[in-house]
């Protein structure tokens, strides 16, 4: 039986590739489970409202149960009026050759006005997740144009990074994704970002264990992950990228459902999973950045809460200060493109 008040989940891109990816498992009960009834904004520029029209009379024909209305509409006040979860994907993805970060100036405008709009118009109890690339640096100029917003509401998307380092480290120890826990990734949606197993179990066994045993040595191990499996999973989105010819959609589309759904229903047993969401100085990263860190959530309402008492070895601190010195040079460089104060 399904909850009498409808929740009101704005999608903005929603015209575009993930957006047609997200829209229809969201319909179905994919993010806030099977007794939440939805109602979507899609917020799009008016050369992508065809697509977006076109996505809500495909939903019409879905007849979802928990489908409660569509709006379509290129008006960020509309689009976020009362919204209490926002998901930031209208963005332009990069192509080959690219790193995320040359998109700060073709789609960091995109944030300060929608953060504005957020602040004007949500509900109360908004949350928001940026997706759309650079994702943490996207995610602080939203959280900057939204000065009544407590900051903790704001994330950036780094489940996707979460969910190929479990692919990652699944396939080779042969085991079974649901066994892992506590995998970590620290940093930015980048490749500087450092995805971390030091502290993962599998069945309760510590990965560093397994890889040695498997590895035939404990140096074999950290060779592994320093020049495999890191670069591999920072590495990834180029890698689809140079493979399918443009950037992952549906994989991207997923992680951002889990991030949602585990943010609004809870971490639970699951050990930590990891978003971009503000320090307040946690493990030395400089206030007010957004940084991916290993979390996890109460549910009920609750915002992310940062894993406390993590052990960082030198090799640790290195790749975080590393991913630290990005952030802060995208900070600084859309300071200087008059996008953040
Ligand atoms: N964080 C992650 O893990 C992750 C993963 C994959 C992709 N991405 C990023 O997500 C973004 C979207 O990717 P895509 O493949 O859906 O791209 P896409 O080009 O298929 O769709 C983007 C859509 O955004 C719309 N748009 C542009 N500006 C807008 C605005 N101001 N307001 C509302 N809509 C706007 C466009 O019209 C388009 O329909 C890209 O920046 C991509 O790099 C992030
Ligand atoms: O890599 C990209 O540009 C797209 C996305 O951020 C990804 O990680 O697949």
């Amino acid at each position: 039986m399904a909850a009498t008040k409808p929740v009101t989940i704005t999608i903005t891109g929603a015209g575009g590739q993930i957006g047609y990816a997200l829209l229809f498992r969201i319909a179905a009960g994919d993010l806030l489970g099977p007794d939440t009834r939805v109602r979507l904004r899609l917020l799009e520029i008016p050369q992508g409202l065809k697509a977006a029209e076109g996505a809500a009379l495909e939903l019409q024909d879905g007849a979802f149960a928990l489908l409660d209305a569509v709006d379509v509409t290129d008006d960020p006040g509309r689009a976020f009026d009362g919204a209490n979860h926002a998901l930031l994907v209208g963005a332009r993805p990069r192509t080959a050759g690219m790193e995320r970060a040359d998109l700060l100036s073709a789609n960091g405008g995109i944030f300060g006005p929608q953060g504005r709009a957020i602040n004007d118009h949500a509900a109360e109890d908004i949350r928001v997740v940026v997706v759309g690339n650079p994702a943490n640096t996207n995610a602080l100029i939203a959280k900057e144009h939204a000065p009544d917003v407590p900051a903790e509401r704001f994330s950036a998307l780094t489940r996707l990074d979460h969910n190929r380092a479990l692919g990652q480290l699944a396939a080779a120890l042969d085991a079974p994704v649901g066994d892992i826990r506590n995998v970590a990734v620290w940093g930015n949606h980048s490749a500087t970002q450092f995805p971390d197993v030091s502290h993962a179990t599998v069945a309760g066994i510590p990965v560093p264990n397994l890889l040695t045993t498997r590895l035939e040595g404990a140096d074999e191990a950290l060779q592994w992950l320093a020049e495999t499996f890191i670069p591999r999973v920072a590495n990834r989105g180029a890698e689809i990228i140079e493979v399918k010819g443009s950037s992952s959609v549906a994989s991207a589309a997923s992680a951002t459902i889990d991030h949602v759904h585990d943010l609004v229903l809870g971490t639970g047993d699951r050990g930590w999973t990891s978003a971009g969401v503000v320090s307040h100085g946690e493990y030395g990263v400089p206030e007010g950045l957004v940084f991916s860190f290993p979390v996890t959530s109460a549910g009920d309402g609750a915002d992310w809460a940062i894993a406390e008492g993590i052990e960082l070895d030198g090799f640790a601190r290195s790749r975080i200060d590393a991913s630290v010195a990005e952030l802060v040079g995208e900070r600084d460089a859309v300071r200087a493109l008059g996008l953040v104060g």
